[in-house]
């Protein structure tokens, strides 16, 4: 089949398990991403978010299952001409200068962007003749990217891009992004910025010990977590609020500002109201992609560790 025939999923992962000795980094993953999407793949520290993209960009095998990208296999050198990364740790010749590196690089590919366009996108044309290891943190940060995209990649995996990165660079890095989502490039990006995620993202894919958890948009992994958080100002103590029905957590902050969570908030209101009626500043929301993040990878890892016990 063709490399990159235009009517298949940009990836199919198709019950993917990888082990690293006793570690079982990944474990039976199945996923397609559709062209054009942008997905976030979340996760806490070595749920195998980097082992997926490995994976998917042919730089490992899966020990069982089969991964496919752009219509072709990812260790296939014709498939890997439509594929581009920005790894987390990118190690660069630091004696090249930045232009000789986009050059150097521009040169693997087929049909690369032009050298000037990606320092303009990466805004790094002040910087086009300093030595890659002169660069501050942010300007190495977005060299990877100029790199990532150089050789005009359709699929573009991006690992933890925006550490490092200053506001300043953020902003110059995220429309670079804008400018490759308008042209229809598939984006694979994982994150522990869960806002970013959240601002970028069509999809979000969370995985948690080497399982995927959830999957779905922003919207649709937060209404998968029951219940809501109250926050408001009374003249109950923290033993009074504990003591309401319903309650799952409380807190009372310095300034008295008491923060209740609950799956029954309608139920627990009702009592509130019933206990006092010096309740000022109330506010009522639903879960955050924070709350539904840990809320999805802890009982994830209960499970786990149930079914390893
Ligand atoms: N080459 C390797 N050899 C041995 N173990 C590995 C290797 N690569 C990954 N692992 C292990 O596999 C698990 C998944 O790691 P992975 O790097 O995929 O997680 P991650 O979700 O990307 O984590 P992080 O957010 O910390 O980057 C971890 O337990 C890690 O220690």
């Amino acid at each position: 089949m063709a490399a990159n025939s235009s009517g298949l999923p940009a990836v199919i992962v198709e019950d993917a398990y990888k082990r690293y000795g006793s570690v079982q980094a990944l474990n039976g993953v199945g996923l397609e991403l559709k062209r054009g999407e942008l997905t976030a793949l979340l996760g806490p520290n070595g749920a195998g978010k980097s082992t997926l993209i490995n994976l998917m960009l042919g730089l490992e095998a899966p020990t069982q299952g089969r991964v496919s990208v752009m219509g072709g296999d990812p260790r296939d050198p014709r498939t890997r001409t439509h594929l581009g990364a920005m790894p987390q740790d990118l190690s660069l010749p630091t004696t090249l200068t930045v232009r000789e590196l986009l050059t150097l690089y521009a040169a693997l590919y087929p049909a690369p962007l032009a050298v000037p366009d990606v320092l303009d996108l990466c805004d790094l044309k002040a910087q086009s003749r300093q030595r890659a290891g002169t660069l501050s943190g942010g300007q190495a940060r977005r060299l990877g990217f100029g790199l990532s995209i150089i050789g005009d990649p359709a699929l573009l995996f991006l690992d933890e891009p925006t550490v490092a990165m200053d506001v300043q660079s953020r902003q110059i890095f995220w429309e670079g992004v804008g400018q490759m989502q308008r042209q229809g490039k598939t984006i694979v990006l994982t994150t522990h910025y869960l806002e970013e995620a959240e601002r970028s993202a069509a999809r979000i894919v969370l995985l948690s010990a080497g399982r995927i958890v959830a999957d779905g948009t922003p919207q649709q992994i937060k209404a998968g977590v029951q219940g809501a958080t109250i926050r408001f100002v009374s003249d109950l103590v923290l033993a009074e609020l504990q003591s309401l029905p319903h309650v799952q957590q409380a807190a009372v902050d310095d300034a008295g500002r008491a923060t209740l969570r609950s799956r029954e908030p309608e139920a627990l209101l009702a009592a509130l109201f019933a206990q006092s009626t010096h309740i000022h500043e109330l506010e009522v929301s639903r879960a955050t992609l924070e709350e539904a993040f840990l809320n999805l990878t802890a009982s994830s890892s209960h499970t786990h560790q149930e079914m390893t016990a």
